[in-house]
């Protein structure tokens, strides 16, 4: 189980400092999406440049385009690329196809989807590398989670790995690692943190324990 940090709320050095902190606790750096919006892919580029044995993941929530968007987040150093499990099946073919072309990942990001286990099926079939249960910040602010999601999906996906993000917390973390995906996202629940170094220590050492 692999835990990934994600980094939505900062620019380009403050992530690079704050990851400065908790790299040898975390497995992956994620580019949330506002940097990608607020700073374009150079973040990626950056942050893989200064931290070239983290994986990088740029969450760029493809919807449309996937070969494309795939290639130009590899040129820039992404190991991982989101795309969108309500986008077309055509989308998320053309990202898969890239991403083997050169051996990088595809995150779908189950955001959004209503019949969860039914994409899920059909997403799993794509070909894709992972699938994440996603409760974004707007469905957060009304109490909501994805724990429940993540033993849904896991009941029916087959081939790809599992991933769960949205609000995760060292106090729901023991939670999340009982259901077994294979990475937490985690957001504010360490970057909101005086001390991210220690919280991100007692996340690693949770997750090792299994
Ligand atoms: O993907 C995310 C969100 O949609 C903003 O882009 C976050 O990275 C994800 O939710 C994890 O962050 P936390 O919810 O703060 O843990």
């Amino acid at each position: 189980m692999k835990l990934q940090l994600a980094l939505d709320l900062v620019n380009i050095p403050e992530g690079i400092a704050l990851v400065k902190e908790v790299q040898e606790y975390i497995d992956i750096v994620e580019i949330g999406t506002p940097i990608v919006i607020n700073e374009g892919l150079h973040a990626v580029k950056a942050m893989k440049d200064a931290f070239p044995d983290l994986e990088v993941l740029a969450d760029l929530k493809v919807m449309d385009a996937g070969g494309y968007e795939v290639m130009k987040a590899s040129e820039a150093g992404a190991d991982i690329v989101t795309v969108l499990g309500v986008s077309e099946d055509e989308t998320i073919r053309g990202a898969v196809e890239e991403a083997r072309k050169r051996n990088r990942k595809v995150l779908v990001d189950m955001i959004g989807v209503k019949d969860l286990e039914t994409r899920a099926r059909e997403v799993d079939a794509l070909g894709v590398d992972y699938i994440c249960v996603h409760t974004g910040y707007d469905l957060q602010a009304v109490g909501q989670n994805s724990f429940e999601d993540l033993r849904s999906i896991k009941r029916v996906v087959k081939h790809a790995k599992t991933a769960v993000a949205g609000g995760i917390k060292l106090d729901s973390l023991a939670e999340v690692v009982n259901a077994e995906p294979d990475i937490v996202i985690v957001g504010g629940g360490i970057t909101g943190e005086s001390d991210k170094r220690s919280v991100a220590r007692e996340m690693k050492q949770l997750i090792r324990q299994g």
